[in-house]
């Protein structure tokens, strides 16, 4: 059976084990710096030095990364490149408590968690981060390593550029498209298209950085 490993074991990486385990996946365990103990019962592996090896031992060993995001940083990215390069293959991970409607189009290795609803039409690029409770309406344009995060409202038709965040309850009107590299606080509403990289916050949000 086929396996998968987590690379990262601090808090998102809990959030995923734990879908994955819901989802029926074969965790095989996880990477990190340190030993972080097991994690939800998943036991620690060593660092991402041990990856190229575990191909060796687990020749249909798949990859996620559970390392979290809070800026509009591109490490996840990178990271998973990197991963890529060495075979792992990774999957799209979806909980069974989600919902992912008709016709949607999900990059490898994005993860959609718990009580999140995607629309028909929508597409995201690779590495994306859907967080619990989040809502992506229809015919929404993600790029690679965006997050949207807990409680998040994509409106019908919005398009997010790569590596963007929009943090936690915040809402975007429909139609409505944000750059890459950006920001968006938590609470914010976006009512006009956002072409700058930055740190947006507000109702409606202004750039602040
Ligand atoms: C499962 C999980 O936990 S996933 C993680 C989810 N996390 C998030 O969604 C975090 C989102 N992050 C934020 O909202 C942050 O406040 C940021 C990134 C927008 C700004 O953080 P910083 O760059 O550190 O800015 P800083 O805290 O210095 O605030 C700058 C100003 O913006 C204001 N501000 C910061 N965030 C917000 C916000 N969300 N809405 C309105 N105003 C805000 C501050 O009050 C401050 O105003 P002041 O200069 O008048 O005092």
């Amino acid at each position: 059976m086929a396996s998968i490993v987590v690379i990262g074991g601090g808090g998102h990486a809990k959030v995923v084990i734990s879908v994955l385990k819901k989802a029926g996946c074969l965790v095989a365990g996880y990477t990190d710096r340190q030993d972080r103990g097991p994690v939800l019962g998943i036991p620690w592996l060593g660092g991402d030095g041990v990856l190229p090896g575990l191909l060796g031992t687990h020749p249909t060993c798949g990859a996620i990364i559970g390392i979290g995001k809070v800026d509009a940083s591109q490490l996840r990215l990178t990271l998973q490149d990197d991963i890529s390069g060495l075979g792992f293959d990774f999957p799209v991970i979806v909980s069974p408590h989600a919902v992912v409607n008709e016709d949607v189009a999900l990059g490898a290795g994005t993860v959609v968690l718990d009580g999140v609803v995607v629309n028909s039409g929508t597409e995201t690029g690779r590495a994306c981060i859907l967080n619990t409770n989040s809502t992506v309406e229809h015919d929404c344009r993600l790029g690679d390593n965006v997050h949207i995060a807990p409680g998040v409202t994509l409106s019908g038709g919005v398009a997010v550029g790569h590596n963007t965040m929009v943090g936690t309850g915040a809402t975007v009107i429909q139609s409505v498209s944000i750059c890459e590299d950006c920001m968006i606080g938590a609470g914010s509403t976006v009512v006009r298209d956002i072409t700058v990289p930055g740190t947006y916050v507000g109702s409606p949000a202004r750039r602040i950085k």
